[in-house]
């Protein structure tokens, strides 16, 4: 039975990054989708604006919607303080699997957990089940239409504190428009936008970032 595209991004890097090396495996996945097959990573550029928003927020509990290879939470990882750590939420277990074999790969295990299932699902179960309070920082890359839906029920589930920042992907391409409409017309949240390129190609994309002003 053929390889999938995910597995083909994995192989990639177990064979050319240096394990234990998050940056390397993070710069061999862009390789990869660059030269050879693309894929939906967030990609060096927007990258760099997520490296930027995670370095100046210096979180201590983040929240990530939508792992699929783990390119990103790799990312992230790499730069969280000793005792910090990534909750990353994916519902395809054949991309929970890769991200998992990644995340081991570039030695950031300790500082990232993979929660299996829906986000509509699994944020309710953060407080209790997960032993989080408040999150300081989310990242949202998961299906477009759920960015909106579920910066409300993150708000429902009291999982947002003063200054918490969510920073979302593709407000652009493929566009997240209920998102926008929003966290930018809703006097509880502060926001910024980043004009940037979708991962890979000279298309046009942009990340929001939304303060949560309490
Ligand atoms: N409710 C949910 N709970 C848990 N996991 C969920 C979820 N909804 C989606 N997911 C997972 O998140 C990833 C989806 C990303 C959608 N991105 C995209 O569709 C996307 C598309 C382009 N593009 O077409 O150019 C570019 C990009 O940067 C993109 O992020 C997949 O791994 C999917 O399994
Ligand atoms: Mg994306």
């Amino acid at each position: 039975m053929n390889q999938s595209k995910e597995q083909r991004i994995l192989n990639f890097v177990l064979q050319n990054a240096v394990r234990g090396d998050p940056s390397s495996v993070v710069d061999t996945i862009d390789k990869y989708c660059s030269e050879k097959e693309w894929a939906m990573n967030v990609g060096n550029e927007k990258g760099k604006i997520l490296d930027k928003t995670v370095e100046e927020v210096s979180p201590s509990v983040v929240l990530e919607l939508g792992t699929y290879c783990g390119y990103s939470a790799v990312r992230i990882a790499r730069l969280l303080k000793p005792g910090a750590h990534l909750l990353t939420v994916e519902f395809n277990p054949k991309f929970a699997a890769i991200a998992k074999q990644m995340i081991e790969f570039a030695g950031v295990q300790d500082k990232v957990n993979i929660l299996e299932g829906p986000s509509e699902e699994i944020i309710p179960q953060l407080k209790k089940k997960h032993e989080v309070n408040t999150l300081d920082f989310v990242f949202l890359d998961h299906w477009k239409d759920r960015y909106a839906p579920d910066t409300i029920l993150l708000q429902e589930c009291n999982l947002l504190r003063k200054g918490t920042v969510l920073l979302a992907d593709n407000v652009i391409f493929p566009g997240a428009p209920e998102f926008l409409k929003y966290v930018r017309n809703n006097p509880h949240f502060q926001c910024t936008n980043y004009p940037s390129h979708l991962e890979y190609m000279a298309v046009q994309d942009a990340m929001e970032k939304a303060v949560f002003l309490g």
